[in-house]
């Protein structure tokens, strides 16, 4: 059997992305930019997993330029080459061989128009709070903002109309910002699930109900993560935290805002149709990609058929692709035929990592619909969303030079 979508051979891992090939640049080119020039970026946690992640996607990005790099005061002063253990299989990018590691202090950033985060959430919400006070766009990938009322959780092929809400964050800054905001994206796992689910609900309508089971991969938990004798020849079936997040962050992901009668925007958590999800997280030995077991039920009766639901999902699109986001891969959701994927050694780098794939698409005996989604934690599930998110800014005037 064939998949849905032609993919390529999967890359080696963490291949620098060409952008080359990109079908979006033909359209879009840099001299498309509000004055052409690039702009200038920041990575705050530059020397952690997602941190390296970032620099490998945003070394040859047609937009964007590395300008400073941040970590902790251990890392500051040093090269980073010196100052990172680099445990991405492409080598380390020319534009960060000659880098100082700075410390996270918005005045070393000044310079900077997009300031991307993967920040430890144990310092993350002081560091982002500074950055954003001293008017610098903050796209954050830790935990620590998501549920603030006027902080958009943005996955950028779902949800990018939540970016309405930025200028109430600014005016009710104290002092109002001009240019500063944080845009956060979500847990790695409630990415991957959400970006299906929405193809969903905007094929269907809304879902009213949806269990997911998901088996993370190892790289989830940072470097060096959970210990190897804990995760070898085992699974963990306990991910503190995560279960929450999971059910929370889908609510305001697939929900919308609402204006109140003082003109005020909201996040309606998807009140208007109740939506019930109940996660359970695993740890389970594999290095990148996490999977999820979900089954949802439809309100609207009779629910669609599985072969409804492929179509769907193969027919979906999404602004960042129709915008001409450069990093937005050409199918934001690969859906596979084969009764055995997808598998996160043979799918986590699809697209370079930035789409998600779908498998097993079937029948539900309890709910309504089952399938299997993987995502790239790592890519889409943490500095490939940010990315996209400030590409988004751009085109919408957010962020510029
Ligand atoms: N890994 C994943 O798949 C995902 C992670 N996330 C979130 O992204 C963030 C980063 O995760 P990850 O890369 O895995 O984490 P890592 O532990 O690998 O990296 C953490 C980074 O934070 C820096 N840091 C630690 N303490 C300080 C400090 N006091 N001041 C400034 N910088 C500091 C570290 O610098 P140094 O090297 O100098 O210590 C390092 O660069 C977390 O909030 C995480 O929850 C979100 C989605 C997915
Ligand atoms: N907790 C996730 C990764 C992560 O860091 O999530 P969050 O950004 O929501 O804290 C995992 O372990 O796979």
């Amino acid at each position: 059997m064939t998949s849905s979508h032609l993919r390529p051979t999967p890359a080696a891992d963490n291949q620098p992305t060409d952008f080359s090939s990109s079908p979006l640049l033909a359209k879009y080119p840099r001299h498309n930019m509000q004055d052409g020039a690039a702009i200038k970026v920041g990575v705050l946690g530059a020397t952690g997993t997602v941190g390296q992640r970032f620099i490998t996607l945003l070394a040859n990005h047609p937009w964007f330029v590395l300008h400073a790099l941040g970590a902790s005061p251990r890392s500051a002063g040093k090269r980073y080459p010196v100052a990172v253990n680099w445990k991405q299989t492409s080598r380390l990018p020319a534009v960060a061989r000659e880098m100082i590691v700075r410390e996270c202090k918005p005045e070393l950033f000044a310079d900077c128009a997009v300031v991307f985060s993967g920040l430890d959430a144990d310092v993350a919400g002081e560091i982002e709070a500074a950055f954003r006070a001293a008017d610098l766009a903050v796209f954050s990938n830790a935990k620590n903002y998501r549920r603030d009322p006027l902080v958009p959780l943005i996955v950028p092929y779902v949800n990018p109309s939540h970016f309405s809400i930025l200028r109430q964050q600014q005016l009710a800054h104290s002092p109002p910002l001009k240019k500063g905001f944080i845009i956060t994206n979500a847990n790695c796992s409630t990415t991957g699930c959400v970006i299906p689910l929405s193809a969903l609900e905007k094929a269907f309508g809304p879902l009213e109900s949806l269990l997911v089971t998901t088996m993370q991969a190892i790289s989830g938990g940072g470097y060096p993560g959970v210990p190897s004798l804990d995760i070898m020849d085992n699974i963990v079936p306990f991910i503190s935290g995560e279960e929450e997040k999971m059910e929370w962050e889908m609510l305001k992901i697939l929900g919308g805002i609402v204006k109140n009668d003082d003109g005020a925007r909201a996040f309606d958590m998807h009140a208007r149709t109740p939506l019930r999800v109940s996660a359970s997280c695993n740890r389970v030995p594999v290095i990148d990609g996490h999977t999820a077991c979900i089954s949802v039920r439809f309100s609207r009766r009779p629910p669609p058929s599985p072969q409804q639901v492929r179509e769907a999902l193969v027919g979906f699109t999404c602004d960042a692709q129709t915008l001409g986001c450069p990093s937005a891969p050409r199918h934001a959701i690969s859906v596979h035929e084969e009764p055995d994927r997808p598998q996160p050694r043979l799918d986590r780098y699809y697209q370079d990592g930035a789409g998600v794939s779908v498998g097993r698409i079937r029948q539900c005996q309890v709910l309504d619909i089952k399938f299997v989604v993987l995502a790239n934690n790592v890519s889409i599930g943490a500095a490939t969303s940010s990315i996209i998110n400030a590409e988004l800014a751009v085109l919408k005037g957010v962020v510029g030079n």
